[in-house]
């Protein structure tokens, strides 16, 4: 089957552990025919900068999905009315933790912490309560985002907006916040580096890890003409 489009995660995908940007899997995105959407759970200018830099088009899934963009300077969406429950969790959070917020001020949608407190012992504490949210461990960052926005929600509203379905796009993932975008795509890609979970998720685990694995992962797809 040929696919029309790929979205790619960005930390832990197309990045070394320390995310220093792989520059091997970053050109062979740049030479892709096919458009390449970055999905990241940070901020729409960390996504914005990154999509520019490699040489794409700008069009992002930011916030997990909580903001999405058709291209570099077009204006974005917002999802409205999440921020606040998280908002309200993290209050909670923070009589039971000593939490670090990443990047407050510029944070529409969902509130990210810094990774130095039991994020499984958090999430217990908020289910007890029913907070409708969700937390999320990227291997980088700890996230609290409202249940209904990820970037499976994110990559359906944006492929709407460029006029394709989800199923048109390859994803390609390392994390639990990847999962629902690899299940709403038509062919969903985990590195190596990926949790049991979000491999489970997958059509293809690749055998190398990090920015290699998106490498092979597109060398994969070229040679047997999915793109
Ligand atoms: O911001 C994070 O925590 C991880 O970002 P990612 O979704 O690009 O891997
Ligand atoms: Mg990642």
């Amino acid at each position: 089957m040929v696919f029309k489009a790929i979205v790619v995660d960005i930390d832990g995908t197309i990045t070394y552990p320390d995310r220093r940007l792989d520059f091997t899997a970053a050109e062979k995105l740049r030479s892709l025919k096919v458009p390449v959407v970055l999905a990241t759970g940070n901020i729409l200018c960390y996504a914005r900068a990154t999509s520019k830099l490699i040489g794409l088009s700008g069009a992002t899934i930011a916030e997990n999905g909580g903001i999405f963009s058709t291209a570099y300077d077009n204006k974005p969406h917002i999802v409205e009315g999440t921020l606040e429950e998280c908002e309200r969790a993290v209050e909670y959070l923070s009589t039971f933790f000593d939490i670090t917020r990443l990047d407050a001020e510029y944070r529409k949608t969902e509130v990210a912490l810094r990774r130095d407190f039991d994020a499984s012992e958090a999430r217990r504490i908020l289910r007890k309560e029913k907070f409708e949210v969700e937390i999320i461990d990227t291997n980088y960052a700890i996230h609290v985002k409202n249940s209904r926005v990820d970037k499976g929600t994110g990559l359906i509203e944006l492929a709407r907006l460029l006029d394709f379905v989800p199923g048109d796009f390859i994803a390609i993932g390392d994390s639990e916040n990847d999962r629902e975008m690899l299940q709403v795509s038509g062919f969903g890609i985990a590195v190596s580096n990926a949790d049991v979970d979000t491999k489970k998720n997958a059509d293809l685990v690749t055998s190398r890890a990090y920015g290699e694995g998106t490498s092979e992962a597109i060398d994969y797809l070229i040679s047997k003409k999915m793109i």
